[in-house]
């Protein structure tokens, strides 16, 4: 277990990743597979320990952005079947396969080149995605998926072990594009010789919201962390979801403005009456970026507005009142009746959820929280350019 010091820390309830991929596992049909979506840090939230935890509540598959992201949770212990969802270079397919990490395959050209240099014996896995109208990555043309599935059939190591597309709009309202997808890929999969052993197409939004067009594998992202995919599809949920998510830092400095005393860079703030200005250790360094000023945090358990330019590693909130240094702040959380959700951060930055835990940068050391209790502690800090 890390220690860290300075007083800045995100908590992660891992007790809520438990409950909302258990409770999928109850939502979904038992031949449908649920693979954790853990990239990107788990989004911010702890690689291994969200997917450990997601494998504890029935997920039985994972799903990361690069194949760097594959092999660092190999060397955290995790031995469960793993996809990379991004590209992946043609050379490090045997890489891949003595890791028994599945790539994502859609371009023939480099199929051939993975095949040309593969040299192994180990067995292959590749998931063939197709591109339905999403735009970024996927095979769209006939003639290409039969010469790549009858390359893979060929091969002697190399498995077809899964076919998928991803959903551009599942997450809003109107259905109209998403159903075009659907059906694109529908008839898509009919290119294929064969129907390899998983298809999968459902992102959180179109595994809550139509279940019953999720083939037999769901791929589990943002709601696994508690959020809901869009504020507009939030009301049509079938379940509570948990966030798992929160952020807190103490005083480390508090004192009285006089009227007309200014606070930060530019000195865009000043205080209009007699004032108590705390300052806390957490900056844009940190995540917390300098679009967050006007924003609110808890203190004391009231909101506190922030006040003053946001700086790299500190910024300043407007107390309501003399607080001893040490008093704790929660930036995303709860404190008594009053809550900062990670939807309430995102509205104020005029983004969507994803982009907030994923902003809290390495520099924020995570506490891991199971059955209520500390399980483990990362800091990251001093680990980057080392083995982390
Ligand atoms: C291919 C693919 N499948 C599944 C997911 C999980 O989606 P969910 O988190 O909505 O459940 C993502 C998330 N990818 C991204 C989410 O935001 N930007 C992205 O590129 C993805 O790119």
């Amino acid at each position: 277990m890390d220690d860290f010091h300075r007083d800045t820390w995100a908590e992660i309830d891992l007790d809520a990743i438990y409950d909302n991929v258990a409770n999928l596992r109850r939502f979904l049909p038992t031949g449908t597979n649920i693979m954790a979506v853990v990239k990107a840090n788990a989004y911010g939230h702890g690689d291994a320990e969200v997917a450990n935890t997601a494998l504890e509540a029935g997920a039985s598959y994972l799903a990361v952005a690069f194949l760097d992201e594959a092999l660092a949770l190999r060397k955290k212990g995790l031995a469960a079947p793993i996809l990379v969802l991004g590209a992946s270079r043609p050379e490090d397919v045997s890489l891949a396969a003595e890791h028994r990490i599945a790539l994502t395959v859609f371009r023939l050209d480099w199929l051939e080149k993975a095949a040309a240099l593969y040299q192994g014996s180990a067995p292959v896995h590749f998931h063939l995605k197709m591109d339905t109208g999403m735009g970024r990555l996927g095979v769209k043309d006939e003639r290409e998926t039969k010469q790549m599935a009858a390359l893979i059939e060929r091969h002697p190591h190399f498995i077809l072990e899964g076919v998928y597309t991803h959903f551009a709009t599942a997450d809003e309202i109107n259905t109209d594009y998403f159903s075009y997808q659907y059906d694109r890929f529908l008839s898509m999969l009919e290119w294929l010789p064969f129907r390899p052993p998983l298809v999968h197409c459902a992102n959180s939004a179109a595994t809550l919201r139509f279940p019953d067009r999720a083939f037999n594998m769901v791929r589990f992202g943002i709601s696994m962390y508690g959020l809901a995919p869009s504020p507009s599809i939030k009301p049509l949920l079938p379940y509570e979801l948990k966030e798992a998510f929160s952020l807190h830092s103490r005083l480390v400095h508090v004192k009285k403005l006089q009227p007309g005393e200014k606070v930060s860079y530019g000195a865009t703030y000043t205080a209009q009456a007699e004032e108590w200005i705390g300052t806390i250790p957490i900056g844009y360094a940190d995540g917390w970026l300098r679009r967050l000023e006007h924003f609110h945090v808890l203190v004391d358990g009231k909101k506190a507005p922030i006040v003053g330019r946001v700086c790299m590693d500190q910024c300043m909130i407007r107390l309501p009142g003399s607080l001893p240094v040490g008093t704790k702040v929660t930036l995303i959380g709860r404190q008594g009746d009053e809550v900062i959700s990670v939807d309430d951060v995102a509205r104020h930055l005029d983004t969507i959820n994803y982009e907030v835990p994923c902003l809290i940068s390495y520099r924020v050391p995570r506490i891991f929280f199971r059955n209520k209790r500390i399980m483990e502690v990362r800091n990251a800090v001093g680990r980057v350019g080392t083995n982390a």
